[in-house]
């Protein structure tokens, strides 16, 4: 059990989340590593165990830091990085290379020649101009890379419109247009700077119902028929990206990876020996189940105002600076008071953040029991894209991540301080 609660306290993977908050302060992300190692675990039983010839990336753009990578490292599986930033993270944390995918929309020279200068497994090409450029530097460079093309296969998810990434006017990816893609498929497949190994999809984040993975698949493979028809050229890999949903609260029915894989890999089965096709590997990225469910945050209740007949607001001493996704997306989310966690509730409040922002508004309507001030707020479900997303809106400095293990507690990320925000500001001679 990671959340349990003790002595009117919540306890997280074992750690008392009061006692982290007297000693780390507030806001704190407190991550489990139990249940993030439970998801890997799941992942090994559900997709890598059961089929031979499969991998997952760990999409490391959820929660991407020294210290997670390495758990990651030690659960056996990869990761994508969708920049410099976080390739450079995966360097220092000394990530073997072959683990690592290159995804993104927009990558520079200079991300391009750290990742093919660190030998990454694999590049996943976003349009024909990256193509040139990946062909250029590995002939300057005498390497050879391993590329896979992103498409949109067109399908309509059911997620918020800003997480959906599949549809047809997208920025990612090359459209399902024969006229452009098939140039450069036939380019990659000719060309002796890259290894052609296939097709990659993301369809979108936070998806609860399988069918859109079925539909996206089913439009990759007929592309794999098309290549060899017009190419005599079987692809090697298919990446079906991530977007498997989580339970922010009590409305969101989270399914099991097998929901998702099994019928997805059947699909897959199926369709090449109907179509004459050898199976390619199957890769997947899972970002946010991977960490969304093993993180809270917390924060201590600060200003308390009651607006008659209107509603009350209690403040948290953070808010979209640690946690933008409700500001973003109208993401929802539940928590609890951790210093009173098994007293009645008998009031609704509104959590709001700190932030000059109307919008940043933590939790609507939440049932609490008797609010005060220095209260400490637990909120769920922040493992992923939360301290990702950490932003010094405002000059608030990024809090603390601390990783708690059966008990053990131990800091991944100190808090940003004052001087580190302002670290790289200069005043010009003239303004002296
Ligand atoms: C290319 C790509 N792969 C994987 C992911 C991970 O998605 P999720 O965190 O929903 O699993 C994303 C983000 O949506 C993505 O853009
Ligand atoms: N950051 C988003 C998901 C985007 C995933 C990347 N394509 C979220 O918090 O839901």
């Amino acid at each position: 059990m990671i959340k349990e609660i003790k002595d009117n306290y919540l306890i997280w993977d074992g750690c008392d989340t009061v006692e982290l908050a007297k000693e780390y302060g507030t806001p704190l992300y407190v991550v489990s590593q139990t249940a993030i190692e439970n998801e890997c675990r799941a992942l090994q039983e559900d997709f890598i165990k059961k089929y031979e010839n499969v991998h997952v990336a760990y999409a490391s753009k959820a929660f991407n830091n020294l210290a997670m990578l390495k758990i990651i490292e030690k659960e056996g599986l990869g990761i994508d990085v969708v920049s410099g930033g976080e390739l450079y993270t995966a360097i220092r944390a000394q990530f073997p290379a072959e683990r690592i995918e290159f995804n993104g929309n927009n990558k520079s020279n200079e991300e391009l020649e750290q990742a093919i200068d660190y030998g990454v497994g694999r590049l996943i090409v976003d349009g024909s101009q990256e193509l040139e450029k990946i062909i250029e530097i590995c002939r300057k460079k005498g390497k050879k890379a391993n590329i896979l093309f992103r498409i949109t296969p067109e399908v309509e998810v059911e997620t918020h419109q800003f997480i959906s990434t599949g549809q047809k006017d997208s920025k990612f990816g090359l459209p399902l247009d024969e006229s452009l893609l098939l140039p450069i498929i036939q380019q990659a497949i000719q060309s002796s700077e890259v290894n052609f190994y296939g097709i990659h999809f993301h369809i979108g984040s936070q998806l609860f119902d399988n069918s859109t993975h079925l539909k996206a698949a089913e439009v990759a493979l007929q592309l794999a028929v098309m290549i060899k028809g017009k190419f005599n050229y079987e692809i090697k890999e298919l990446n079906y990206g991530g977007g498997f949903g989580v339970r922010y609260t009590e409305d969101d029915k989270r399914q099991s990876y097998a929901y998702f894989l099994d019928p997805l890999m059947a699909l897959t089965e199926d369709f090449c020996v109907q179509n004459g096709l050898n199976r390619p590997t199957i890769a997947i990225e899972p970002g946010r189940s991977i960490v969304a469910e093993a993180g809270i945050s917390l924060h201590t209740i600060g200003s308390i105002k009651t607006l008659p007949g209107i509603r009350k607001y209690a403040a948290i001493d953070g808010g979209m600076t640690d946690n933008i996704r409700p500001g973003l997306y109208q993401a929802t989310y539940t928590g609890m008071l951790a210093n009173k966690a098994a007293q009645a509730l008998d009031e609704t409040v509104t959590i709001s953040g700190k932030a000059c922002e109307s919008t940043d508004i933590l939790i609507e309507n939440i049932q609490v029991p008797t609010i005060a001030s220095g209260d400490i707020f637990a909120t769920f479900t922040t493992g992923a894209y939360g301290y990702a997303m950490a932003n010094n809106y405002n000059k608030l400095a990024i809090p603390a991540v601390v990783l708690v293990n059966k008990g053990k507690a131990d800091i991944i990320v100190k808090r940003q301080t004052y001087e580190q925000i302002i670290q790289n500001e200069r005043i010009p001679e003239s303004l002296k």
